[in-house]
């Protein structure tokens, strides 16, 4: 009951909080709207919120691990060993969303969704569905009964993190193969031509990309996922990891609590809390615009926009850690500028 819970639970943002937030903004010593993206992150945090003048002080990036039947078929220029040994250097606090989230003051959550080996460390959080999914490319990822179960998950350690104080959440991805699932997933919701959507991942050369498009065609032909059904998408061409996400984005959602989305593979798993909850894009605040081609495709579907341009293409929820510091500095704006009135400057013409 805590997937359809969950969802029910998503409410509408506080308007009223919103226009205060906007109110507070035109009275401070700029000209109105000339904070661009800044502004805009503050008022729609105060919608999330209910404050006018929010702070956000504890912030966890959750980075969710699973492997991919369709791994085995050379999708990835890596090979899928590799997800639980960056795992382990996530625990040991060497990879790059480490050095990312401690610049940002946050934490990083790490998570054990199903990889195809078990990592045996106690700082890892294990929620396995199972050794990795099925082969995409031959029938589905997983059951329907997994693909909710890992949503749950997701749910549960949202809700277990804002329960220990959390303020502000983002998801980060690790799975060797994930862009494969990830881009089935749009050309399942959105209809473009597969080849359009796909790309190189972790460094596939072209031929190798021309291969991965023709299997990403082959599994949306077997596995006929139906766009309207986000379940049915996330089981047939999915992964746990993906599934796990969607969870957090609507735990975060249900709680009230803003959900940073990271690249590809998190913007995968919003499209499938979308389709289950279309109310979860208002809590969701898009990172970084990524380097796979599909992923602009994803953010207009989705209908949020990124705030850097990086040219980032590594998942992990690096992304997501940058966009924590531009999100502290968007908050620091309302609390710390002047209003026209404390500071004696005329707004004359301004408003
Ligand atoms: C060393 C290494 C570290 C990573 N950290 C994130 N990814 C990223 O690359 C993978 C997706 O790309 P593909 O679909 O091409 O396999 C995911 O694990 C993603 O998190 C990495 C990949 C590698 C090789
Ligand atoms: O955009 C991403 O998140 C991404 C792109 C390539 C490989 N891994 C992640």
């Amino acid at each position: 009951m805590l997937f359809e819970e969950t969802i029910a639970k998503i409410g509408e943002l506080d308007k009223e909080a919103q226009a205060r937030a906007r109110r507070r903004q035109d009275a401070l010593i700029k000209p109105m709207g000339s904070l661009g993206m800044l502004e805009d992150v503050a008022i729609k945090i105060a919608g999330i919120t209910g404050e006018t003048m929010p702070w956000l002080e504890k912030k966890a990036v959750i980075t969710m691990a699973g492997d991919h039947g369709i791994a085995r078929e050379g999708v990835s220029a890596a090979s899928q060993e590799v997800t639980p040994q960056m795992v382990r250097g996530f625990l040991n606090g060497g990879a790059a969303i480490n050095v990312l989230t401690r610049h940002a003051g946050a934490r990083v959550v790490c998570v054990d969704m199903g990889m195809a080996k078990v990592v045996d460390d106690p700082r890892l959080v294990v929620r396995r569905i199972g050794p990795g999914t099925n082969n995409i490319a031959e029938g589905p990822a997983m059951t329907r009964e997994q693909a909710r179960a890992a949503v749950e998950a997701g749910i549960e350690i949202a809700t277990e993190e804002i329960r220990g104080g959390t303020q502000l959440l983002a998801t980060g991805d690790m799975g060797i193969g994930n862009t494969t699932p990830s881009t089935a997933i749009l050309a399942a919701f959105t209809g473009f031509p597969v080849p359009l959507l796909t790309g190189k991942g972790t460094g596939l050369n072209p031929e190798g990309v021309q291969r991965k498009a023709q299997l990403i065609e082959k599994a949306l032909a077997v596995n006929t996922p139906d766009p309207r059904d986000g379940l049915d998408v996330l089981a047939k061409v999915g992964g746990f990891e993906i599934g796990g996400l969607a969870g957090v984005i609507l735990g975060a959602a249900a709680s009230r609590v803003p959900v940073v989305i990271d690249g590809f593979i998190s913007g995968a798993a919003a499209m499938i809390a979308r389709s289950l909850a279309p109310r979860a894009v208002d809590y969701m605040i898009a990172s970084h615009l990524s380097e796979e081609p599909g992923h602009r495709i994803m953010l207009t579907w989705l209908g949020v926009e990124p705030m850097l341009h990086m040219r980032m293409r590594l998942g992990e929820g690096t992304g997501a850690a940058l966009a924590f510091t531009i999100i502290d500095a968007a908050l620091k704006i309302v609390r710390e500028m002047a209003t026209f009135e404390e500071a004696g400057v005329s707004d004359e013409g301004l408003h």
